[in-house]
């Protein structure tokens, strides 16, 4: 199996301070990660990474093959869908939910009303209609509601293909029906053999959609434990992560955790 993502001895630093610390970190083809951690741990800085848009510090980060600093990242993005805050506030408002798809396949982020191919907005179509979406073709993207705004990203990162598709906290802001239905469209493409290699980052295991392989999981920059779900998710790694005492469960392909009670 080839590496989709490299990291050697990577940091972070701004300020003279570590926001991502001497991290070593791969990403199998196939494999599908989740990024655990508490506020301000560095996972959306790993993100980042992850996605071309930052440069080290220090190490080397290879992504899909191409180490940065050495190759022009412009060639590389297409390859990477990113769906998360970020890109929503770079979205006109204005545009349609189809339009705000359709414009990726054109590496924008507004429409200049170019003529596109009836290929390109079929397969907008069928992202949307997977997202559970095709009611909303035509309404504004500044309307939606944040469950909505995010199938909608996560259509609009599909686009072009990727081979690598990075999710940043896909699910924080839903309601319990939003999140559940969200965790379940998640996890029938992660099921997906011919779906992007997937990186997740979220704060609740709650949101862990079946079907994610493997799990790193991130303090102050540094990671404590990165592997296969099943043997790093754990209440001893989950505990030093949040720093607190917590008990996690496995039921079925889902997890849950909480806190111990104050004696
Ligand atoms: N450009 C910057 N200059 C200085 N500090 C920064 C910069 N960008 C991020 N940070 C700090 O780096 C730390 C890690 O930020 P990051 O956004 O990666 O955390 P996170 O784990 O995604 O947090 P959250 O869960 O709150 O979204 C935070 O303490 C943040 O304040």
């Amino acid at each position: 199996m080839s590496d989709v993502l490299e990291l050697v001895d990577v940091s972070v630093v701004r300020d003279g301070r570590a926001l991502v610390d001497d991290v070593s970190w791969s990403v199998k083809e196939g494999e599908r990660w989740i990024i655990l951690g508490p506020n301000g741990a560095g996972k959306t800085t790993l993100l980042n990474l992850a996605s071309s848009y930052l440069f080290p510090t220090g190490g080397d980060v290879t992504i899909l093959g191409a180490r940065l600093g050495r190759i022009d990242v412009f060639d590389l993005r297409p390859r990477i869908g990113m769906a998360g805050i970020a890109m929503a506030e770079k979205l006109s408002k204005r545009q349609t939910v189809l339009e705000t798809v359709l414009t990726a396949a054109y590496g924008m982020t507004a429409s200049w009303h170019e003529n596109y191919e009836q290929v390109d907005e079929d397969r907008a179509r069928a992202f949307l209609d997977r997202l559970g979406m095709t009611e909303y073709l035509n309404r504004r993207f500044g309307t939606l509601s944040e469950g909505e705004r995010k199938r909608t990203l996560i259509a609009r990162a599909m686009m072009t293909d990727p081979e690598l598709l990075l999710l940043d906290e896909p699910a924080a802001g839903l309601d319990l029906g939003g999140r559940e239905d969200l965790v379940r469209r998640l996890g029938r493409l992660a099921r997906d053999p011919i779906a992007p290699s997937m990186i997740m980052v979220t704060h609740h295991v709650e949101e862990i959609p079946p079907g994610f392989t493997h799990v790193l999981m991130i303090r102050q920059g540094k990671v404590l434990a990165a592997g296969p779900v099943e043997t790093e998710l754990t209440s001893r790694n989950l505990s030093l992560c949040f720093g607190l005492p917590l008990v996690v469960e496995r039921n079925g392909a889902r997890w849950t955790a909480q806190g111990l009670p104050l004696r």
